[in-house]
């Protein structure tokens, strides 16, 4: 298929850029010893300055480690990187993802226009092809999922997947439950442990369950291993694959998938495909979506592309110097690579972003946890910071402490929304409340001189806001990590889209499972050989 040219030897790595050695001139200067407290002091405008409006969600930057001087040189190393360049190619379809030779188009997924107008205009054939796809696909799909939502006789839907054909539908779902169909539960299984897939069929009968087999490849190991489990139990109880039996296997499964005959091979009719250039952790937006559309609706799942692309739209075109995404990413390698910091602590302040930290974790860890860049040369550098986290209040009792009193400085991302969930009387302002607090804590410290009871202060934070959780705002949420995360990935030089890290223990894995029925430790190291004999002493099954 013709794509837009690969654009990769416009790219300029960032410690090869001008401004990479000024901000380290800079860190040395003024950024290590920089306190937040001094820069409120010194500018009444601080707040103002450091908040950003962008579709959905409303960022107050000003507890961060940075100023105008600071910003001034990210913003210039982002121009001297060609980061509007890279972005606008990515937009138009060119390969950035170069180890895969593959466009990186999740975004056309969440486009209106391409349902609305079909081809854009001056779009490259390739792109006009892509859209044409996505409008036939989106359109199957959520007819189906509103068939299924208007079938009585399915009550539970269980959809197998793992990774980014689990993660994402998983955490939206839980995140819109309030807008859930009535009557429908939704479980999601990942794990090859047979006991997340035997705790889920145990409640469940054959003629009331949907089974969506959820794999771009699917090949993935652990999914087959649960969808085939799936089916035996389908069959063992009634189930049949004949198409005109009482209770056939083909109304009963469903596959989203990007390998359609693989999906036909298992004996499953119903199939939702996807394309190569959509990267398995950007793919909420495509048929993986499925039982997002089936638990919350067509219409709600229109809202969820529709908040994503006006974010879409706004990387796109805001200025780097009022552009979220862009100054998300920024501040990322100036406290990864300047400041040194390892980790960033996820607070959403809402229950029903309890599956986000897991979902960020495989977005930003699995695209931007590499050491080469795009030509395959080791880096001098840090990339993905450790993304990690817990809803508060919950980690407040956990975790908060190190957070406070440690040694690592860990900026941390509060996700705060004005409206709660749930109408219960003065839950909402206590949360709120909490998340205030400690934004504010870890900013302005307290002096004792007992040190037990000493807060340093100084400790950077972000506050993102939402007016609530509806799709809308979580598509945007989301889009706008996406996007930050290609920001960061594109300024460290890496291939933000590829996964070469996860290929070595899936073919390990497939060398020792057999060696644990034969015995055989033939070539193994010394600690895989030991603990394979020690297993042996019972039985592995
Ligand atoms: O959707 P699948 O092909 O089943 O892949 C599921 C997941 O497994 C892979 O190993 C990758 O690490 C993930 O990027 C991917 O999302």
């Amino acid at each position: 298929m013709e794509v837009q040219g690969d654009i990769r030897g416009d790219r300029v790595r960032c410690d090869h850029t001008r401004a990479w050695s000024a901000l380290q001139a800079h860190f040395g200067q003024a950024g290590r010893t920089f306190d937040v407290r001094d820069a409120f002091a010194a500018d009444p405008g601080r707040y103002a300055a450091f908040s950003q409006e962008a579709p959905h969600v409303f960022a107050d930057l000003s507890r961060n480690r940075v100023d105008g001087a600071t910003e001034a040189l990210l913003f210039a190393l982002a121009r001297e990187c060609g980061l509007e360049a890279y972005r606008d190619a990515m937009f138009a379809g060119a390969q950035v993802n170069s180890t895969e030779q593959r466009a990186v188009l999740h975004h056309l997924l969440r486009n209106p226009a391409v349902a609305q107008e079909g081809q854009a205009q001056g779009a490259s054939e390739f792109i006009a092809n892509a859209e044409r796809d996505v409008e036939a696909t989106r359109s199957a799909m959520l007819a189906y999922a509103e068939s299924v939502r208007a079938d009585a006789q399915i009550t539970d839907i269980v959809s197998i997947g793992i990774g980014g054909s689990g993660l994402g539908p998983a955490m939206v779902v839980a995140a819109l439950e309030d807008i859930g169909t009535p009557g429908k539960r939704v479980h999601f299984v990942s794990n090859v442990d047979g006991m997340e897939l035997g705790t889920v069929l145990r409640g469940l009968r054959p003629q009331n369950t949907l089974f969506l087999v959820a794999s771009k490849t699917f090949t993935t190991a652990e999914t087959m291993v649960n969808a085939h489990a799936a089916r035996e139990w389908f069959l063992s109880l009634g189930g049949s694959t004949e198409a005109d039996a009482p209770l056939p296997l083909a109304r009963h499964f469903a596959a989203l998938t990007t390998n359609i005959e693989a999906a036909r091979a298992f004996g499953i009719t119903t199939t939702f495909g996807f394309w190569d250039w959509v990267g398995g952790r950007f793919s909420l937006w495509s048929a993986i979506g499925l039982p997002i559309a089936i638990a919350i609706g067509a219409e709600a799942f229109g809202a969820l592309l529709a908040g994503a692309h006006a974010m879409d739209q706004h990387f796109r075109h805001a200025p780097l110097e009022r552009n979220l995404p862009v100054r998300l990413g920024l501040l990322d390698v100036w406290y990864r690579n300047f400041h040194g910091f390892t980790s960033r602590c996820i607070a959403p302040y809402s229950h029903g972003l309890r599956r986000l930290s897991a979902y960020l974790q495989q977005l930003e860890m699995e695209s931007n946890g590499k050491g080469v860049d795009w030509q395959g040369r080791a880096l001098p550098y840090a990339t993905s910071p450790v993304v990690w986290g817990e809803p508060g209040t919950n980690g407040q009792h956990a975790f908060f402490q190190m957070i406070h009193q440690g040694h690592d400085v860990i900026p941390v991302e509060f996700i705060v929304l004005r409206r709660g969930g749930r109408d219960l009387p003065g839950h909402h302002p206590r949360l709120v409340a909490n998340a205030l607090a400690q934004a504010q804590a870890l900013m302005t410290g307290r002096h004792c001189d007992d040190g037990h009871r000493h807060f340093s202060g100084n400790r950077p934070s972000s506050v993102l806001l939402l007016e609530q959780l509806d799709p809308a705002s979580l598509g945007a949420l989301i889009a706008l990590y996406e996007h930050r995360v290609f920001v960061s990935g594109m300024l460290w030089g890496i291939n933000s889209f590829d996964q070469w890290g996860v290929e070595l223990g899936k073919q390990l894995a497939t060398n020792i499972e057999p060696r644990l029925a034969s015995g055989d430790v033939a070539g193994l190291d010394g600690a895989t050989a030991g603990l394979l004999q020690r297993l042996r002493a019972g039985p592995v099954r």
